[in-house]
């Protein structure tokens, strides 16, 4: 594939579609052409997915299991790859996705199903040339995001947000596409290193 793969990871309101649409920005105003695109996607399957997660996943009154939400997410993404990233990168465009298949590998995680299992049903997904982690700590996610529900659902977001951080740091550890840029700092600030980090990457292309 031609062309270039850059996808945006981090826990609830670590400035990933910010920063997606600020390099965006930059690489229209080099004269690349640019798909920004997310997960879960606007098609309908991506739409249902939103949905589903909003209402804690209750279908017919009940909860379906964390397999099924995984493997919903994963056909979303199946769906995006197939006709979004795929196509673009074989006529050479700038691929930027706010999301992709790492948000199964720490949420999902974070709910308790096998790493090892979620690698395993989105193997089919290609690997970016970069992603590019916004790491931020769980107090200030939940502050972005204003979810001040009831005190107990409070602290159950705040501990999940918490296991998705680590789990996030822990995939950086692992797949060596991974860059971690610290999110507590300015929007132009991140921006900067992002580009920073985008532009050592055109180097070695
Ligand atoms: N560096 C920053 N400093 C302070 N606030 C920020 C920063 N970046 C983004 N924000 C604000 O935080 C909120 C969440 O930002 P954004 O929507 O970009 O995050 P996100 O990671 O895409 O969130 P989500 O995962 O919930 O979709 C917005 O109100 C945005 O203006
Ligand atoms: C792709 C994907 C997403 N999620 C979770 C992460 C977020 O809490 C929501 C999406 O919200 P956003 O504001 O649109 O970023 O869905 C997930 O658990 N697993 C996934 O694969």
């Amino acid at each position: 594939m031609d062309g270039l793969f850059i996808v945006f990871e981090g826990i609830d309101g670590a400035g990933k579609s910010t920063q997606a649409r600020l390099l965006a920005e930059w690489f229209r105003e080099k004269g690349y052409d640019v798909v920004l695109t997310k997960e879960p996607t606007d098609s309908e399957l991506g739409n249902f997915v939103k949905r589903l997660i909003l209402i804690g996943g209750i279908i017919n009154g009940g909860r379906i299991s964390h397999e099924a939400e995984a493997l919903l997410f994963a056909a979303d993404r199946a769906e995006h790859v197939k006709k979004v990233i795929e196509p673009a990168l074989r006529e050479g465009k700038v691929v930027i996705s706010d999301r992709y298949f790492y948000s199964s590998l720490a949420y999902q995680w974070a709910r308790g199903l096998d790493v090892e299992w979620l690698i395993s049903v989105n193997s089919f997904a290609p690997r970016p040339h970069l992603v590019i982690l916004l790491d931020l700590p769980a107090k200030e996610s939940m502050r972005r995001v204003r979810l001040r529900g009831a005190e107990s659902e409070f602290d159950k977001l705040l501990e999940l947000q918490r296991k998705v951080r680590e789990n996030y740091l822990k995939l950086a550890e692992r797949f060596p596409e991974f860059r971690i840029v610290n999110a507590m700092a300015p929007v132009e600030d991140i921006h900067r290193d992002v580009v920073a980090l985008v532009e050592h990457e055109l180097l070695r292309r």
